[in-house]
C-alpha cells in the first residue's frame, strides 16, 4: 500500500506541479494481475486498482489498518471498468459487468476478485472509508443508479451523472459514489466548479485514449491550480478545494466522496467567473 500525505490549504500554493501531484494524485491503479492501493490523509480514503488475470485477486489487509481483515472497520465502494467480472463477498458471488457497481458493508471478512476473460480483464476500482455500522453489502447495475443529465454541448459540459452509491439505493455509513460520462464533444466536467466543505471526494478519470489528458483543476477558487492527468490514476480533493476539468477529448471518471453527510446537493456554488 502507498501512503499519499496531502497538503494543506496554505503550503499547496507555493508547491509545484510534481509536488502537488506527489501529495494529491495515485500511481497508475491497474496492472495486469495485481491489486495496487493507495491511502491518503484527505478523509482516511484508500483507493485501489484490482486487475485479476486468469487467477483471482483477494483484498488483503495491511499491517497500516491494523485490522484482522480490510473492511473490519471499513465500507468500500467498487466499479467496473474493464470486462465482465465476478467479485465473492462471503461466499456471495456479484456479477459485475462494465460500469456496474458494488457497495461492501463493514465486517465482510473474505472479498475476492475474478475476471470472466483473462484476454477482457475485468477492472475494479475500489474507494474506501472507515465505517461506524454494519449495513447490508450491495449490487448495484448501472441501469439501476439514479440517473442526472447536466450541462449543454454549446458550453462544452453535456454529461449524465451516475449516482449508484447513494441514499435511497444503498445504506452506506459515508461513502457517496458514482460515474459521470461526458458526451462527444463535450470536455468540461463539474462546470460550473462547487466545493462542500462537509465532504472531500476523489476523482478517477478514464476511458479516454493515453495520449489525451484532463487538465484537472484544484485548490480554493481564488488560488487555482491544475494538474495535467494521464486516464487512471486517482486524485483526492480536500474539503476546501475545487474538484473540476477540462479534457483533451471527452472522457469518463468515477467520482467518490466521504465526510459527514451525504446529501450530494449540498455543495458551495461557484460560477467560472469566480476562479483565479
Ligand atoms: O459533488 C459532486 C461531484 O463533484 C461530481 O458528482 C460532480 C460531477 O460529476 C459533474 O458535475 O460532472
Ligand atoms: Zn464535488
Amino acid at each position: 500500500m502507498d501512503f499519499m500525505f496531502s497538503a494543506d490549504i496554505r503550503s499547496y500554493k507555493n508547491m509545484r506541479n510534481d509536488e502537488l501531484r506527489e501529495a494529491f494524485v495515485t500511481k497508475p491503479l491497474f496492472s495486469a494481475g495485481a491489486i495496487n492501493l493507495t491511502y491518503t490523509d484527505v478523509d482516511r480514503g484508500v483507493v485501489a486498482g484490482i486487475m485479476p488475470t486468469s487467477q483471482s485477486i483477494v483484498l488483503p489487509t495491511h499491517k497500516e489498518l491494523a485490522a484482522d481483515y480490510f473492511c473490519q472497520r471499513r465500507e468500500a465502494g467498487v466499479i467496473n471498468i474493464g470486462g465482465n467480472g465476478t467479485i465473492t463477498v462471503d461466499g456471495v458471488s456479484y456479477p459485475m459487468a462494465n460500469k456496474d457497481s458494488l457497495y461492501i458493508a463493514k465486517e465482510s471478512k473474505d472479498v475476492e476478485f475474478f475476471s470472466a476473460d483473462e484476454n477482457a480483464p475485468a477492472k475494479f476500482y475500489l474507494v474506501s472509508y472507515p465505517a461506524h455500522r454494519v449495513t447490508k453489502t450491495v449490487h448495484v447495475p448501472k441501469e439501476a443508479a439514479q440517473s442526472i443529465d447536466l450541462g449543454s454541448q454549446q458550453t462544452s459540459n453535456e454529461r449524465t451523472i451516475f449516482q449508484s452509491i447513494r441514499p435511497g439505493l444503498v445504506d452506506s455509513c459515508q461513502l457517496v459514489m458514482g460515474i459521470t460520462e461526458l458526451k462527444p464533444g463535450s470536455v468540461w466536467n463539474t462546470k460550473p466548479p462547487h466545493t462542500h466543505f462537509r465532504r472531500t471526494e476523489i476523482y478517477m478519470y478514464f476511458d479516454l485514449p493515453v495520449d489525451e489528458r484532463v487538465f484537472h483543476l484544484m485548490g480554493e477558487p481564488k488560488e487555482v491550480r491544475s494538474l495535467s492527468l494521464e486516464p487512471e490514476v486517482a486524485i483526492a480533493s480536500p474539503s476546501w478545494s475545487i474538484h473540476s476539468g477540462v479534457g483533451t477529448t471527452n472522457y469518463t471518471f468515477i467520482w467518490a466522496m466521504g465526510g459527514e453527510n451525504q446529501e450530494f446537493d449540498d455543495m458551495d456554488h461557484l460560477t467560472v467567473a469566480d476562479l483565479k
